[in-house]
């Protein structure tokens, strides 16, 4: 476990730890001694020989002194490293975040990620001190005390060995049994995280659909079954420390029957007998305390355990040289993928090129966004390749990727900040002026006006002061702030009021200007004044493409599915061709 927490400790942290160890070890080897030096003290008054108990009470006085400061500074250090460590931890886990491919924040994982980076790393962090600082005394201790009573009796103190192996059998299996508990009781926790999160984001939808609604179901089981695993854990730990604590009073019932057999065939005497239980109680007393705390050892691992298996998630390949970009053109050349079952697109081919719009259309479930996925690099092709300026993505590699595409997705989330900083994270280079002068290019400026505070205005959780389409233009101005010369942008379903869909509108006139635009369109007019349009079908394989016209005047598949969503709209088709 050590070696586990180091694995994850910075310079800093690693030296604090290593030192306080180094000095806690010290500090529990000069108690045990202390309890050692009780022997020849008590030996010693026993026979009324007052000189001697003297020159042992000097001793023991210098030496427990010596444990007092040892113990003192070994704590102050403990928790000076433990704070490094949370610091560490903490940091470690934010990096590998950012490094783990999208595809990994596909399943809900804010109930898991949250508690392991408050109490997970709390525990973590506190564990070398709190538990481990403990336990090491509960071993170092009394092997320490067992050297000592080696040096006065050999036959208790071969009595005591034998009862090491048992006690430590005992150790691991409570051990053991925690650490499943505590992994059962982990996982329900961060499933009732993520079904209370969910509650509460849904609370609008869920009233509307009456209390007794599926998800009300799903947040009291999901409840029942954390109590159901803590109930489990806590009946486990009991349980385990009882039964070691059993072992460990077998074991001082075994030394005093022996002890007691010698005396009375006379082959030891009365004060070393009495001096030697002192020194036997003393060396089962730490064993026990730490018997109560392997729990928490178990407790620990499961957080590390956790952070292992992030650690070991795959990473998308990456070059060692990434190649250039001869143009900014989108190419998708015969690309088969499934989310690990069945196929949802199939050897579909087409290019988005550069300075053209590129419109996505088919029935709900069609694979329209897993498209714009793929040229984002959130995932991989199964079979086939998707090319940015000719060259396959893991050639480029995601860090290019990432900064070459800007996606505009439906489900735009903004950060409970000012609208101006929700902006202004599309490039943190520029100036205020700059930034303001770019959303007011996706109308964001229109936004500002009405909203009391202006730039300054906070836009809430998730957004939820401004409108789907509001918050779509945030992200259009956030994606021509980047400058990104591929957009991605999925166009929100809902109807848009005037103003958003004029807003739109210009935005997407200004972006498909210089950059190659891949929209997943549902507004007509970006249908229909679209470069090329790829149709695809329920099955994920493309159905017709071509430019509106072309398509209208083959009347196939597009051209009924035009007429519909026309006569949908209310539009007047001679108007519009
Ligand atoms: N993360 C995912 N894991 C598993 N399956 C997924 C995932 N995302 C989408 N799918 C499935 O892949 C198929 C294509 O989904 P996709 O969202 O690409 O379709 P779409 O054409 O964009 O649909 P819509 O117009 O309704 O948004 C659907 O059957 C969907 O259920």
């Amino acid at each position: 476990m050590i070696r586990q927490i180091l694995g994850y400790a910075n310079d800093v942290a690693r030296r604090g730890l290593i030192t306080s160890l180094i000095l806690v070890v010290l500090s529990t080897i000069l108690q045990g001694i202390v309890f050692v030096l009780l022997v020849p003290l008590l030996r010693a008054l026993f026979r009324d020989d007052m000189g001697a108990v003297g020159q042992w009470l000097a001793v023991l006085a210098a030496v427990g002194v010596t444990y007092a400061v040892v113990f003192y500074i070994a704590s102050y250090k403990s928790q000076i490293a433990a704070m490094d460590l949370l610091d560490s931890l903490v940091t470690r886990l934010g990096d590998r975040i950012v490094e783990l491919p999208i595809s990994w924040f596909a399943v809900d994982r804010s109930g898991q990620l949250s508690h392991m980076a408050t109490h997970g790393a709390m525990f973590v962090a506190s564990a070398p001190y709190a538990i481990l600082r403990r336990i090491l005394g509960g071993f170092i201790t009394p092997a320490t005390v067992l050297v000592g009573m080696y040096l006065f009796d050999w036959r208790l103190a071969l009595a005591m060995t034998a009862s090491v192996p048992v006690m430590w059998f005992a150790f691991v299996m409570i051990r053991r049994a925690m650490a499943k508990a505590d992994a059962v009781h982990a996982e329900a926790v961060s499933e009732a995280s993520n079904r209370v999160i969910e509650f509460a984001r849904m609370q609008p939808t869920l009233r509307a659909a009456g209390s007794d609604s599926i998800s009300d179901r799903m947040v009291a089981r999901a409840l029942d079954e954390q109590h159901h695993a803590y109930r489990g854990m806590l009946v486990t730990g009991g349980t385990g420390i009882a039964a070691f604590g059993a072992v460990v009073q077998v074991a001082l019932t075994t030394v005093i029957v022996l002890g007691a057999y010698l005396t009375i065939g006379g082959s030891l005497d009365v004060a070393t007998l009495v001096a030697l239980l002192v020194l036997a109680a003393r060396f089962v007393e730490p064993i026990s305390n730490s018997g109560a705390l392997s729990g928490g050892i178990a407790i620990a691992g499961t957080t590390l355990t956790q952070l292992d298996e992030l650690h070991r998630v795959t990473p998308l390949p990456e070059p060692s040289a990434p190649r250039e970009p001869a143009h900014w053109g989108v190419e998708l050349d015969n690309v088969t993928f499934g989310y690990g079952g069945a196929p949802v697109l199939r050897g579909i081919t087409f290019t988005a090129p550069a300075g053209r719009m590129t419109a996505i259309v088919g029935p709900s479930g069609s694979g329209k966004t897993t498209i714009t996925r793929l040229i984002a690099r959130f995932y991989d092709p199964e079979a086939g390749t998707v090319r940015i300026g000719g060259v396959p993505l893991p050639e480029l590699g995601t860090g290019a990727v990432e900064a070459a595409v800007a996606p505009v997705f439906q489900d735009v989330y903004l950060f409970d900040d000012t609208i101006l900083n929700n902006v202004w994270i599309g490039n943190t280079e520029l100036s205020r002026e700059e930034v303001i002068a770019a959303a007011a290019r996706a109308g964001v400026d229109e936004i500002v006006a009405r909203l009391p505070g202006g730039w300054d205005a906070r836009v809430g959780e998730g957004g939820s002061n401004l409108s789907g389409g509001e918050r779509q233009r945030v992200s259009i101005a956030r994606a021509l702030l980047k400058d990104a010369p591929v957009v991605l942008l999925d166009e929100a379903t809902s109807a848009l009021d005037i103003g958003n869909e004029m807003a739109i509108g210009a935005a997407i006139d200004a972006i498909r200007a210089d950059r190659t635009l891949v929209v997943i369109a549902h507004r007509l007019q970006t249908i229909m004044t679209a470069d090329r349009i790829i149709m695809l079908t329920e099955h994920g394989t493309i159905r017709e493409s071509g430019t509106h016209a072309e398509l209208l005047a083959a009347d196939g598949a597009y051209a009924g599915y035009w007429r519909e969503r026309v006569d949908a709209a209310g539009w007047q088709l001679a108007d519009h061709q």
